[in-house]
């Protein structure tokens, strides 16, 4: 059974974090081994990065260079080997994170976030890049994930930033599932868990990987 990389994205407070395990779990009931992992981080070294990248101010070019440098690490150590072994892969956040945040949240140039993907996702030993074969996206509204996030634990330096900074975000990723029709599934994370991970199971059985 060849491995598959579904990626988690969406503005803080979404949901990811609630689906992604349960979706672990339903995958190795029905026997699938699942490597379950997060960026920016991963992996000894990136989750280093990632302290620095949620708690230091820098500017988006320094934040971008961070997280890519994560990326590659969390990519050559943790992702091609796990999808070499035909795990299925799942990763709260990827590369469509630093173009909501890094791009549309800080105004980041996008050409200079494409020159980083193509440089650390190049495949080892083949062509192409590598990117997920699925992107579930938790569409939400900032106002209702600030809702959800008002009584959590103390805000990281993104969660601390406004609403007007989350719109971007928002907009950085629709545009991002616009560019990619075919590998984003779009779920509308304003409905209650249960429908939302309806919503999520229909997707994932309609990539035939799962019963
Ligand atoms: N569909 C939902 N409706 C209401 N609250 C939700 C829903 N999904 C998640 N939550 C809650 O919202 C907060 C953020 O969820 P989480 O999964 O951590 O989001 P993310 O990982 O995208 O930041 C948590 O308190 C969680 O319990
Ligand atoms: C992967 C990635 C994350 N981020 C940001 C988005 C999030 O606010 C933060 C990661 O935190 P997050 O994924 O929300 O973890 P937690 O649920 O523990 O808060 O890093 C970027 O700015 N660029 C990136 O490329």
């Amino acid at each position: 059974m060849s491995g598959f990389f579904v990626s988690f994205e969406g503005i803080d407070g979404a949901g990811k974090s609630t689906h992604i395990e349960r979706l672990a779990q339903v995958l190795r009931e029905q026997g699938h081994m699942v490597t379950l992992t997060r960026e920016p981080g991963g992996t000894p070294l990136a989750e280093r990065l990632r302290a620095l990248v949620l708690a230091e101010k820098m500017d988006a070019l320094t934040e971008a260079l961070l997280v890519f440098a994560a990326r590659r690490d969390h990519l050559q150590t943790v992702i091609e080997p796990a999808l070499a072994r035909g795990d299925a892969v799942l990763c709260d956040r990827y590369t469509d994170a630093s173009y909501a945040y890094q791009g549309g949240g800080r105004g980041l140039d996008v050409s200079v976030l494409a020159t980083l993907e193509r440089w650390v996702q190049a495949k080892p030993g083949a062509a192409g890049l590598r990117q997920p074969d699925l992107t579930l996206w938790f569409d939400l509204a900032p106002e209702l994930a600030a809702e959800r996030l008002s009584g959590a634990r103390a805000p990281d330096k993104f969660e601390a930033e406004p609403v007007a900074f989350f719109r971007r975000v928002a907009e950085g990723y629709a545009r991002r599932a616009a560019e990619d029709p075919g590998r984003f599934a779009r779920l509308d994370a304003a409905q209650s868990r249960e429908a939302v991970w309806d919503e999520l199971l229909r997707v994932v059985r309609g990539k035939g990987w799962l019963r």
